[in-house]
């Protein structure tokens, strides 16, 4: 796991420190290292992972640790288990992933990493295929540099020059109408999304929940909200609990609330 988590081989992303400072204290100290619910986790359902080309199948990469962290905090807010109910999760940091969480799965999501799902402050999101492909070639990019396009210099950045959204939002609320536009395709990109979740749920949806630094976004959300309050109530957990989230996951293992797996 430290091997593929140095290599970067699933997406270079800030979590990937994770393991190997747990494997650096295991090392120190003589403890054991536990990791929990990394942005690899991969419970999709056989059906959403083909696409149309041979050769290539989506995969499983998101902000799982917090995703799953908010899931578990509504369930024990409302005397339920995370494995009774159905929720769809919105996570809406640097990067934005939306997970159908069926009792205690996540059954589909959008690989943020692989530039599936909205746009983001950093990522572009879904481009229409042959658009991109002439966009490469125009461009001469090879692919560290689409892959910084797509991942860390689309969205905000690409649109506004900035990845900070209070600035943004300062700059909509003064009459900037590039900006206002900006934030009501992002609201309309999320909410397509959630739509997506709700139909892979069959829509059975308990709730759906938003997290992330611009959960914090009132903003935002005021123009995400008609699209989806049909499907199910709204809950707003803003920012993210992530230290908390893996000392609790370290907890339920050493507790025997829940099994160590094996990475593979
Ligand atoms: N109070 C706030 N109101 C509005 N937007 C906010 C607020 N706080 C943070 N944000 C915005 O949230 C976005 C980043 O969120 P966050 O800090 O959750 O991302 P991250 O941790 O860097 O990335 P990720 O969550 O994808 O790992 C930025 O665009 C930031 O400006
Ligand atoms: C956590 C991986 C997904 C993303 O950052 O977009």
């Amino acid at each position: 796991m430290v091997d593929d988590l140095k290599e970067s081989r699933y997406g270079e992303h800030a979590s990937n420190m994770s393991g190997v400072i747990a494997d650096r204290f295991r090392d120190l100290y003589g403890a054991r290292a536990v990791i929990t619910d990394p942005v690899v986790v991969d419970e999709m359902i056989a059906e959403v992972r083909p696409t149309g080309l041979r050769g290539v199948e989506r995969r499983s990469v998101f902000h799982a640790l917090n995703q799953k962290a908010v899931a578990r905090k509504y369930a024990e807010s409302t005397g339920t288990n995370y494995d009774e109910i159905n929720v769809i999760v919105c996570h809406m940091g640097g990067g934005i992933t939306v997970g159908a969480h069926r009792k205690g799965k996540v059954i589909d999501v959008n690989d943020g990493l692989s530039g599936e799902g909205p746009m983001s402050p950093t990522r572009t999101g879904s481009l229409p295929n042959d658009r991109l492909a002439k966009y490469i070639i125009e461009n001469d990019l090879d692919y560290d540099s689409i892959y910084n396009v797509l991942t860390k210099e689309g969205g905000f950045i690409s649109l506004a020059g900035t990845q900070d959204a209070l600035e943004l939002e300062k700059r909509a609320l003064a009459g900037d109408e590039v900006t206002e536009a900006i934030y009501k395709a992002l609201a309309a990109q999320i909410a397509k999304e959630i739509g997506s979740r709700a139909a892979i749920l069959e829509g059975k949806v308990d709730q759906i929940i938003f997290t992330g630094g611009l959960a914090y976004s009132k903003y935002l959300l005021d123009f995400v909200t008609p699209y989806i309050s049909f499907i199910a109530p709204i809950t707003i957990y803003p920012g993210e609990e992530e230290m908390q989230a893996l000392a609790e996951g370290a907890y339920r293992v050493l507790s025997g609330k829940e099994e160590m797996k094996t990475y593979v």
